[in-house]
């Protein structure tokens, strides 16, 4: 088979550059991100486009800043619906599929178990609730469509919560987090994989309807932050690297601006049944994580 042209939005974020560091052989791939292409800028998009001429349109840009979202809510909009659906419906006027990725945070966490795609959305946040608009508008734009919502994203790279466990043990013994919040961490590099899995299905069934809507893709087993915060550090000590101590506090002990869901956990069932690609252990990710900071050290 000829190789497969990926086009991927926001080249500087968590998931884009894990696209970059894990680009199959038989994959060509464009990364680009701000200035040269603004998701928010329509005819940018569709020049892009036409220069690269993919196959597939993977969107993983996106506003992220889950508080700042609450008192930049237009801009938050801005991106994350009015963007994605520029994106679905660029993709859509060239004839081809949009990967468009989405959050554990289109959900209240009311619920005890967790989410399939079909339960009710209820989100507690201007994030949530932006990232919920882009949904429907990548659904309305472009009927190829696969939405994967995922939650939790860590790398070595980025802005993220392993970062900043990381960066607090450098300064103190002991880190205040929340353990009421429950979840499935996801490594970006697991995600990147995923992503080209399901690139893969879907250039090889483009006629099919079964790859087509929302899935739920989070790395399996699950946790709190709080937990989360001790298997980082459980696994930086193995190495000799900075730990600290989890102190478990509630939500209610760390107020934010915006309001986060109790419950993220999201079954990931129909991911695995559709794409065949069960991502991996939470755990082992953290196990990559740790390795990946120490070889930055050396
Ligand atoms: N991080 C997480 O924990 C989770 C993320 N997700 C979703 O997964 C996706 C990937 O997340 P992640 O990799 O962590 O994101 P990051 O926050 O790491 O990166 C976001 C990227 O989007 C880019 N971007 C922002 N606005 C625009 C714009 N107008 N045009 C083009 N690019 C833009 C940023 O570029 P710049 O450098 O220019 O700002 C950056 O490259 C997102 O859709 C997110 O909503 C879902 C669940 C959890
Ligand atoms: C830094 C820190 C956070 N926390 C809490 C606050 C919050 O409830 C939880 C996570 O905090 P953060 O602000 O790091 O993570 P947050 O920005 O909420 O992460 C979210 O990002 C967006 C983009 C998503 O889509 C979500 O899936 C999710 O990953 O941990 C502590 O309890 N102690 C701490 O020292």
């Amino acid at each position: 088979m000829a190789a497969k042209r990926v086009l991927v939005t926001g080249n500087t974020g968590q998931v884009a550059q894990a696209m970059m560091a894990a680009k199959p052989e038989n994959v060509e791939l464009s990364c680009l991100g701000r200035p040269d292409l603004d998701i928010t800028d329509f005819d940018g998009l569709r020049r892009a486009i036409s220069v690269f001429r993919p196959d597939v349109i993977v969107n993983p840009a996106a506003y992220t800043a889950v508080d700042r979202a609450e008192t930049e809510s237009s801009l938050a909009y801005l991106v994350n619906r009015d963007g994605a659906g520029n994106v679905a419906r660029a993709a859509a006027a060239a004839g081809i599929p949009i990967i468009h990725l989405s959050t554990d945070y289109v959900f209240s966490g009311d619920a005890p178990d967790p989410y399939v795609e079909t339960d009710a959305v209820g989100p507690r946040s201007v994030y949530g609730a932006s990232k919920l608009a882009g949904e429907d508008y990548v659904a309305f734009y472009n009927a190829r469509h696969v939405i994967l919502r995922t939650a939790w994203v860590f790398a070595p790279w980025g802005n993220n919560f392993a970062r900043t466990m990381m960066r607090l043990a450098g300064d103190r013994e002991t880190v205040n987090v929340v353990a009421d919040q429950f979840g499935s961490p996801t490594y970006a590099p697991h995600i990147a994989a995923a992503i080209y899995a399901v690139t893969t299905h879907i250039l090889e069934n483009h006629e099919a309807d079964q790859w087509r809507g929302v899935f739920h893709m989070t790395g399996t087993g699950d946790t709190n932050w709080a937990g989360f915060a001790r298997e980082i550090f459980s696994e930086s000590s193995k190495l000799g690297l900075q730990s600290a101590n989890v102190q478990d506090i509630t939500t209610a002990d760390y107020p934010t601006p915006a309001k986060r869901p109790a419950n993220s956990r999201l079954s990931n069932r129909k991911f695995s049944d559709v794409f065949g690609h069960p991502l991996p252990e939470w755990k082992s990710g953290v196990h990559q994580f740790i390795e990946a900071v120490q070889r930055a050290l050396i």
